[in-house]
């Protein structure tokens, strides 16, 4: 099941607030979901995490059939059985996963053979057993198979007769996912993924095919893929807004914060990206005023906070009250550089937490600023409070 809900479109650009009605709950969109690979998003406890806000979190269900694998999620009901996560849950198909896993595979037009990365055993996906794959796991948004268009290949860009046949590929794989999604009689929601690599002609022909199928929300993939920035850019200011206004759309992938302002602008409703669990495990920590590299010696003795400005617990410590507003219960900067130059686990740990709640209170802060009418002006002050460095 899922209904979405359109709140209000901002009169100064494509940005629009929603609620997403799904089996485990709703969703306030605009949203930043954390990715959780393998049924954990790295290092943090479900109950951070919404202590933090998080509404919505991904799992991958290629990694997931790989370990634990099908019999041990169908004991526990699903994914949320398993790892203890009772708000909504969005599966990406295995499609990007194996694609990403290089080498190992072989892409024909029945589905995608490849070589375990586990345990070497020859293993075979298709839109079919990506969806009975999906159902077992019993996700709220399940994607469809797709095979997500390469930027390039060993080193050549992939031209547009190469981006056609496999954005037509992936609308037969859209076709064949809905049927057995819809045999299977999944409750939750299916949705279709627009390709057509960097050409805009091709990404309308790929949307239009996936509206006339008629999912309840659409997803923008092949982005985020090592492209340049400026064209992953004008994807995003080409194609999503072209969705219908009243399903959700999500961009896969994507990205940095000022990625996540420019996409709501451009009308994306959710995002999902490692950037934020990814990069606080190699120190680089996301403020309001800029980013920080933790392992910088400057950091080595400062007493502050990593955010001056934030609440989350690694920033402002049990009591919740940001540095700036008195608080000094935080963990200090000295404290975070000696943790991660001694490799102790509390580093990555909190650096996580704090990653994830600036992502989270910046779209928090989005959806506030679209609820006052006020977004025009909240991008002008994010734009210049990012620059101002810490
Ligand atoms: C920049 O971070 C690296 O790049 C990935 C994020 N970029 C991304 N573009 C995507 C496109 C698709 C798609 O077309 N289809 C389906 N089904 N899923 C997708 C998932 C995607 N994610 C992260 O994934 C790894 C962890 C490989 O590195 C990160
Ligand atoms: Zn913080």
């Amino acid at each position: 099941m899922l209904q979405f809900d359109l709140l209000k479109t901002d009169p100064t650009s494509h940005a629009r607030r929603g609620t997403l009605t799904l089996n485990h709950g709703k969703v306030q969109t605009p949203i930043f979901m954390p990715v959780g690979t393998y049924g954990t998003v790295k290092g943090v406890m479900p109950r951070s995490l919404e202590e933090m806000g998080a509404q919505i979190i991904l799992g991958n269900t290629f990694h997931l059939w790989m370990r634990p694998g099908l019999d041990i999620m169908k004991s526990f009901g699903g994914l949320h059985g398993f790892e203890k996560w009772d708000k909504p849950i969005l599966t990406d198909s295995g499609g990007f996963q194996v694609w990403s896993l290089g080498a190992m595979r072989k892409i024909t037009e029945e589905g995608v053979h490849f070589q375990s990365p586990v345990n070497g055993d020859k293993l075979f996906m298709s839109p079919e057993v990506s969806m009975q794959i999906q159902t077992i796991l019993n996700s709220d948004i399940v994607m469809q198979l797709d095979e997500c268009t390469p930027y390039e290949t060993n080193g050549k860009k992939t031209t547009e007769a190469e981006a056609r046949k496999s954005m037509e590929m992936s609308r037969r794989w859209a076709k064949r996912s809905k049927d057995e999604f819809e045999r299977l009689e999944n409750p939750n929601a299916l949705f279709g993924i627009v390709q057509g690599g960097m050409f805009t002609n091709l990404r309308e022909e790929s949307l239009q095919a996936l509206v006339e199928m008629d999912f309840p929300g659409y997803a923008v993939g092949g982005v985020s893929v090592g492209e340049p920035k400026d064209e992953m850019l004008e994807i995003m200011a080409h194609t999503p807004h072209l969705l219908p206004a009243n399903k959700p759309r999500y961009l896969m992938g994507v990205g940095t914060p000022e990625d996540l302002v420019q996409g709501v602008a451009d009308g994306v409703d959710m995002f999902d990206c490692v950037m934020p669990t990814r990069n606080a495990r190699n120190g680089t920590i996301f403020t309001r005023y800029g980013d920080l590299k933790l392992r910088n010696a400057r950091h080595k003795t400062d007493h502050q906070p990593i955010d001056t400005t934030c609440t989350c617990h690694a920033c402002a410590g049990k009591s919740g009250v940001s540095w700036d507003n008195g608080g000094r219960d935080g963990f200090s900067r000295a404290y975070l550089h000696h943790l991660d130059r001694c490799g102790e686990m509390l580093g990555p740990m909190l650096t996580t937490i704090h990653n994830l709640h600036y992502y989270l209170n910046l779209m928090q802060e989005v959806r506030d600023a679209l609820d006052a009418g006020t977004f025009d002006q909240f991008r002008a002050q994010f734009k210049a409070d990012r620059a101002r460095g810490v």
